[in-house]
């Protein structure tokens, strides 16, 4: 059994995406001081790969929400497993996330992150379920719509396998017994 249906996002199509979507971010932020606040684990590979991109004083802070646990369904709970380090109060601030899917992570992260007297809060996402969306959140910069499948691969996990892919690929239904 395969564990990957389809590969649907290659590791080219990222680099790609990437590059176009820092050259709009350095521009749009010339001049200020952006903080990126990465989502973790999901955006470890996006973040990654997009702070190399921008200029060498751009800052990186973390924070960990989960909303997952092992499964492939939202639990419609969100829960703070680390905060920011960095106080937001002045702060541009732009989120970097792998997915969108129900929304309901970003929405409520939006949410948190403008209460803390930020000059600015965006939002940067690799992929977006059009179809899976149950809370609309204003994304900015956005890298690629795919379909309402359960994906893994460059920083998207099952049970925490496959985070290390570079590609995104939609996981055989097979492997969580649908
Ligand atoms: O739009 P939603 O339906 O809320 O889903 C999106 C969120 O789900 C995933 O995180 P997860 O909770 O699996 O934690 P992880 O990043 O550690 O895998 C993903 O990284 C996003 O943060
Ligand atoms: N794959 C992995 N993690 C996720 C997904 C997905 O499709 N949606 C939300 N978290
Ligand atoms: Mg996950």
């Amino acid at each position: 059994m395969d564990d990957f249906t389809k590969v649907i996002v290659s590791e080219n199509d990222i680099s790609r995406k990437l590059d176009a979507l820092s050259a709009q971010i350095r521009e749009d932020y010339e001049g200020k001081d952006l903080l990126l606040v990465g989502v973790l684990k999901g955006a470890v590979m996006v973040m990654a790969d997009l702070a190399r991109r921008m200029p060498p004083t751009v800052q990186m802070d973390w924070m960990a929400v989960s909303s997952y646990g092992s499964g492939t369904k939202s639990s419609g709970v969100v829960r703070i497993l680390k905060d920011l380090d960095a106080d937001l109060s002045g702060r541009h601030v732009l989120i970097v996330e792998d997915i969108i899917d129900t929304g309901i992570t970003l929405h409520w992260l939006l949410g948190n992150l403008r209460s803390r007297g930020a000059a600015s809060v965006e939002v940067m996402t690799l992929l977006r379920k059009p179809d899976a969306v149950q809370v609309e959140v204003p994304v900015k910069y956005l890298g690629f719509e795919i379909p309402n499948e359960f994906v893994v691969g460059y920083g998207l996990d099952y049970a925490e396998r496959y985070r290390t892919l570079p590609f995104v690929a939609i996981l055989n239904p097979a492997v969580y017994g649908d």
